[in-house]
C-alpha cells in the first residue's frame, strides 16, 4: 500500500524522482521511486536498515547510476549534470570518511572554500566553533563523531540550495548532536533551503520536518506532508462484538493491528470521522482516538506488512 502526495503547485519539486530503481547484483535497493521534494521543505526519509536511503542519496548526487528511472535534483537531470547538481548541494554521506585524510580540519575547510564560491569563511569559523572543530587535527585521525562534525560544516558553509543529509547526527554524542538540531534550525531560518534527511531518530525532527518519506526494501510506501500524516494516521481502541470480522475497507487502511479477544487497537489511515462511522457500522465500539507523534505516525506504515 502507498500513500502519496500529489505533484506541488507551482514551479519544479526541489527534488523529483521518476520511477528510481537500483540493483546491486541480485539485491534490489530502489524499486521504482518516485519522490517529491518541495522546494523549501525538510524532508524527513526514513525506513528500516537497507530499506534505500543511503542509496536514495547517492543517486541524487549522481555517485551512484539508476538502472531505471531517473532524478532531477533543482531541476537539473542528475545523471548528465553531476557536477552542478553537487556544486548546489551540502552532502552530509552515511560514511564518515571525508576524503583529503592527510589534510588538517583547517586546511580541508581551506580548501572547500576555494571550490565553492558562495562558502562564507566566518560562518565556517563560528560552526566549526559550535561543533567544537579542532583545526589543527588531521582528518584520517578524527574520531566518528569528530569527522561528523566536519562533514556538517562542509554541507553547511556554502549555505547550499539544497542539503541532503544522510543521518548528520549519527556518531554524535548528546550535547553535540542537539547543538546540530539547534544550528540547523538557525540556518533554516537564516537562508531559504530545501533539506532532505534520513534518520533512524525521528523524534529529533519533531521541530523540523514538514514533510516525510516512508521507505520499506526500497519502495516509496508514504509520502506525505506532516500534517496529512498526523491528521490522517490515528489509533482507535475498540471494543468488538463476538466473531467480529473486520470489513474490507477497514483492512485497507490497517497499518497495525494488536490485542486480542474484544478489545482491538487499531492504526489506521483516514478521515477519523469516517473511520468512526465506519467501526459503528460494524456493531464496534470506539473507546479512544489517539492522535499519534511524527515518529509514530511514520513507523506505522514500517509495521505495516508485518502486521498483515
Ligand atoms: N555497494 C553495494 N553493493 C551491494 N549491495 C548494496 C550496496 N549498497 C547498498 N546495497 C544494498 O542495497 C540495499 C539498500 O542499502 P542502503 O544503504 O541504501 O540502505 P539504507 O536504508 O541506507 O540502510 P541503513 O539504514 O542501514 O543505512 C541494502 O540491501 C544493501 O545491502
Amino acid at each position: 500500500m502507498s500513500r502519496t502526495i500529489p505533484e506541488p503547485e507551482g514551479g519544479a519539486p526541489a527534488v523529483a524522482t521518476h520511477g528510481l530503481t537500483k540493483r546491486y547484483g541480485r539485491e534490489t535497493a530502489l524499486a521504482g521511486v518516485d519522490l517529491r521534494v518541495p522546494e523549501g521543505a525538510v524532508y524527513a526519509l526514513v525506513g528500516a536498515n537497507g530499506a534505500g536511503k543511503s542509496t536514495t542519496f547517492k543517486v541524487l548526487m549522481n555517485l551512484e547510476r539508476p538502472d531505471a528511472g531517473r532524478a532531477e535534483v533543482l531541476g537539473l537531470d542528475t545523471a548528465s549534470h553531476g557536477p552542478r547538481v553537487r556544486a548546489q548541494v551540502g552532502y552530509v554521506p552515511e560514511q564518515h570518511t571525508p576524503a583529503y585524510g592527510w589534510m588538517t580540519c583547517g586546511r580541508l575547510l581551506r580548501h572547500a572554500a576555494a571550490y565553492y564560491p558562495a562558502w562564507e569563511p566566518a560562518y565556517a569559523e563560528r560552526l566549526g566553533q559550535a561543533l567544537g572543530l579542532e583545526p589543527h587535527r588531521k582528518v584520517s585521525a578524527l574520531s566518528k563523531g569528530q569527522a561528523r562534525r566536519l562533514q556538517l560544516v562542509l554541507a553547511l558553509a556554502h549555505r547550499p540550495a539544497l542539503l541532503l543529509l544522510d543521518e548528520p547526527t549519527d556518531g554524535l554524542d548528546p550535547v553535540v548532536r542537539n547543538r546540530t538540531l539547534a544550528l540547523l534550525a538557525e540556518h533554516l531560518a537564516d537562508s531559504p533551503t530545501t533539506i532532505v534527511v534520513s534518520t533512524h531518530h525521528l523524534h529529533e525532527l519533531e521541530s523540523l520536518a514538514d514533510h516525510v518519506g516512508v521507505l520499506s526494501a526500497g519502495r516509496l510506501v508514504a509520502q506525505l506532508p506532516r500534517h496529512e500524516l498526523q491528521r490522517t494516521v490515528r489509533r482507535y481502541r475498540v471494543e468488538v462484538p463476538e466473531r467480529w470480522a473486520a470489513p474490507p475497507e477497514l483492512q485497507a487502511g490497517a497499518l497495525r493491528r494488536t490485542g486480542t479477544g474484544r478489545e482491538l487497537q487499531w492504526t489506521l489511515v483516514g478521515e477519523e470521522r469516517e473511520v468512526v462511522e465506519r467501526l459503528s457500522g460494524t456493531g464496534a465500539r470506539v473507546r479512544e482516538v489517539t492522535a499519534l507523534g511524527l515518529e509514530d505516525a511514520a513507523l506505522a506504515f514500517l509495521s505495516e506488512e508485518v502486521s498483515r
